[in-house]
């Protein structure tokens, strides 16, 4: 069922809607044989073909099994009519356009003529395979979140999200954006394969370089992108691009493992929007349920960044693939992750590169005589935090350029500890987001002066993400970089030791 949708004009429940139609209703070639379930616009059944020779038991297949979906248009308001029998326009046809295994097959529409029920009169049905059970169903059974807890299930969750990532990335290549990606919406046949369906709000991309569509100003509240609670309506409806899909794909990888809740806080999907665009406009983290293992919780970061062009960095191809690797190779331990953060530290003090003692002290340039805004930072790692010995292990990379993924080849020399107080030169609300080992995550960044050497009068500054600080100094925005390497005055080597690509969160 649908969990509130955007638009707020889908028709009313009401007594004739509603009405179930008994076994044994025609529909064509088909027939009713029972209710499977209810969303906004349409009411979908059970049903079997007409002619389907009786079946003696133990003989022969199964009779074929469809999904009849009931869109009805009697008593709607013109505009909303409209928009069913646009809804059925487009399953039809993305479903002759861009049939594939993923997606749920679509075999046929029929349109009613029922004087006799006068609220069925004019429906579109639309004729489906049918499906066991949907995501919904599972995440409600608790199957998937107990994923994280038993193997079996956790592989089952690669699987499935695998699979729906084979079937956005075969929808995307051919020029669609499903635009209501949600569990409801992702069905699991009775062989256990997975496809997407409900087609109703896709979107075939046009623009100069196909990388945008229009859609009807309608969605499932929860699953929309920060962009979409702002976005404009034109002529043709509300711009949506494939990372859209990429979102909802965050926010369902969330559900399976945290019980089914969303990372984004509040009481009703309105709440939870208001969420979603404080932490896209920097003003809040975004809290991953610890539930989440490492991996999933990098990957749904990824998919929650907040900005349309963050996100459009991580395709469902390119997620598809760190899924695939992630279920061929062995299983990350976990502290693994834990020391995610530190990793850098490991690498560079191997090479001997400059390690600093304290605090920067007086050497940060005052500003016109003004002492300098300072922070202190923080290591979310209880174990480092009561250390005093600037363990290598316990330190942290300050990031040469905050747009860049957080990696050994993006950070300078200079480590910092727990405790440590830095100069601040400024903050940048919208840099790479970042997550903590305590699962706070943020896009902000501080932009400060490196520890002062000795041999040099003026040291040179470096980003800190504010995960890594409890302090919010008043400073001015800084200027948004422009790639250009911040200058560090000793080289930045990259260990050979550790993949440059190594995500440090
Ligand atoms: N082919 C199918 N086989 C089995 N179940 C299906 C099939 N298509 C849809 N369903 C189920 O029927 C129910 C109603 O589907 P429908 O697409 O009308 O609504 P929805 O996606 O919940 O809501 P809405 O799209 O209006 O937000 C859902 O629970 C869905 O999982």
């Amino acid at each position: 069922m649908s969990r509130g949708s955007a638009g707020g004009d889908g028709p009313q429940a009401d007594g004739d809607r509603t009405e179930l139609l008994p076994r044994g209703y025609r529909v064509g070639g088909w027939e009713v044989t029972e209710p499977i379930g209810s969303g906004g616009w349409a009411t979908v059944y059970a049903g079997s073909p007409v002619d389907s020779p009786p079946r003696q038991p133990g003989t022969g297949p199964e009779p074929v099994e469809v999904a009849l979906k009931f869109l009805p248009t009697a008593g709607l308001a013109p505009r909303q009519a409209r928009k069913v029998a646009e809804t059925a326009r487009r399953e039809v046809e993305l479903g002759r356009r861009a049939g594939h295994p993923r997606l749920i097959r679509l075999l046929d529409s029929v349109v009613i003529s029922d004087p006799d029920r006068a609220f069925l009169d004019g429906a579109i049905v639309l004729v489906m395979e049918r499906a066991e059970r949907s995501l919904r169903d599972l995440f409600d059974a608790g199957v998937a979140g107990a994923a994280g807890a038993a193997g079996v299930a956790g592989a089952d969750v690669a699987r499935l999200f695998a699979e729906i990532c084979e079937g956005l990335a075969h929808l995307h290549g051919s020029g669609w954006v499903h635009g209501d990606l949600k569990p409801e919406n992702i069905l699991l046949m009775a062989d256990g394969a997975l496809k997407l369906s409900d087609f109703g709000l896709a979107t075939e991309l046009t623009g100069t370089h196909g990388t945008h569509g229009y859609a009807p100003p309608m969605g499932t509240l929860d699953y929309l992108p920060p962009e979409r609670w702002q976005a404009p309506l034109g002529e043709h409806g509300v711009e949506v691009r494939p990372s859209a899909d990429i979102w909802a794909l965050g926010i369902m990888v969330h559900e399976a493992f945290a019980s089914g809740a969303s990372p984004f806080p509040g009481a009703t999907p309105v709440a939870r929007g208001a969420a979603v665009q404080e932490y896209a406009d920097g003003r809040a983290p975004l809290r991953i349920d610890s539930a989440l293992p490492p991996f999933w919780r990098a990957l749904a970061a990824d998919c929650l960044a907040p900005t349309h062009a963050e996100r459009a960095a991580h395709s469902a191809e390119s997620l598809l693939a760190r899924i695939a690797a992630r279920s061929t190779a062995p299983r990350p331990v976990r502290r693994r992750w834990r020391s995610r953060a530190a990793l850098v530290t490991v690498a560079v003090c191997s090479v001997a590169a400059t390690v600093w003692s304290h605090a920067v002290g007086d050497a940060a340039s005052a500003v016109k005589g003004q002492p300098p805004a300072r922070l202190r930072v923080f290591n979310a790692d209880d174990g480092c935090r009561v250390r005093t010995d600037r363990n290598p292990q316990c330190s942290l990379g300050l990031a040469i350029d905050p747009l860049k993924p957080y990696t050994v080849d993006n950070v300078v020399p200079v480590r910092v500890w727990h405790g440590d107080v830095l100069a601040v030169v400024c903050r940048l609300p919208r840099g790479i987001p970042i997550i903590d080992e305590s699962d706070a995550s943020s896009t902000e960044w501080y932009r400060v002066r490196l520890p002062a050497r000795p041999s040099s009068a003026a040291s040179a500054s470096a980003w800190l993400p504010a995960v890594r600080t409890a302090d919010h100094p008043r400073v001015p925005d800084c200027p948004r970089p422009t790639g250009k390497p911040v200058s560090t005055s000793v080289p930045t080597p990259v260990p050979a030791s550790v993949p440059a690509s190594m995500p440090v969160r």
